[in-house]
């Protein structure tokens, strides 16, 4: 299933916070989406989650969802939102608790994601017994449960340490190759667009609108920590970002 946004724009109490933004999430593509603070990245990805409507334009599903898909479109946030009181096992079987699973099948599905986060020896502890890199990598588990047609994440890792973050990416990359997802992933941190966007679109300062899309073509298996071809697209990318940065600082000056 893929995801099209046709001419999707935004206000609230009259102020415009995205326009006309036309764009394409296709199948098995991680989609990164980057922009200054404020452009309306976060009020995009509830759209494309049908967390909210836009007030102009729309935001269609196309195509099926994935076999044994259970919710279409699952969110990850920057805060994990574990229940403390629950296994990390048991935080990701909750998730399949709605639906008519029988409890052998539920085990199943569980064991199999937390073998693929490699989260298998940790089954059984708590919350509070984890660090926050391995919370996040619980919280991507309970949304790879459901076999999602499009994950949707808000800058899952922001909370988290470089070294950990480097880790997590790592992760990711390793989840996508070994089985490709379809996502969308909004970041401040353009080095983990480079790294895990095939698209990485580029909003423009409030009201947001597409100032540019670039697609990297290198397989996310071979893009490494430092990698000189990506470090271009980072430059280019920081450019534009800045360009948009130095014109919202001159419109606060002429208030
Ligand atoms: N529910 C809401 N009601 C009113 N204003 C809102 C609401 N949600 C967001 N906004 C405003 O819309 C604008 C865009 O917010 P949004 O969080 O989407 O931007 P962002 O690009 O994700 O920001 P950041 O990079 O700082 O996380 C901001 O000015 C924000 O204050």
């Amino acid at each position: 299933m893929e995801l099209r946004l046709a001419g999707v724009g935004h206000s609230y109490a009259g102020r415009e916070v995205l326009r006309d933004i036309d764009l394409k999430v296709p199948e098995g593509e991680i989609v990164c989406i980057v922009g200054p603070s404020g452009c309306g990245k976060s009020t995009l990805l509830r759209m494309m989650g049908g967390l909210e409507q836009p007030a102009r334009g729309e935001v269609l599903q196309v195509g099926q969802p994935p076999q044994g898909c259970l919710n279409p479109l699952t969110f990850i946030f920057q805060d994990f939102a574990l229940l403390p009181w629950r296994s990390v096992a048991g935080n990701v079987s909750l998730v399949l608790e709605d639906h008519p699973i029988g409890r052998d099948e539920a085990r199943a599905m569980v064991a199999d994601v937390l073998g693929r986060t490699r989260l298998t020896e940790f089954a059984d502890a708590l919350p509070r017994q984890l660090s926050g890199g391995m919370k996040q990598r619980v919280a991507i588990a309970r949304a790879l449960v459901v076999r999602p047609a499009v994950l949707l994440m808000d800058e899952p890792l922001s909370a988290l340490d470089s070294q950990t973050r480097e880790l997590l990416m790592e992760d990711l990359v390793g989840l996508w190759t070994r089985q490709p997802f379809t996502a969308v992933y909004v970041t401040h941190n353009l080095a983990e667009a480079v790294r895990l966007g095939h698209r990485i679109v580029v909003l423009s300062r409030r009201p947001g609108e597409l100032r540019e899309v670039v697609s990297l073509d290198k397989p996310l298996a071979d893009r490494g920590y430092g990698d000189a071809d990506l470090e271009v697209t980072q430059k280019h990318l920081w450019e534009l970002m800045r360009a948009e940065a130095a014109a919202a600082d001159a419109e606060l000056l002429r208030g």
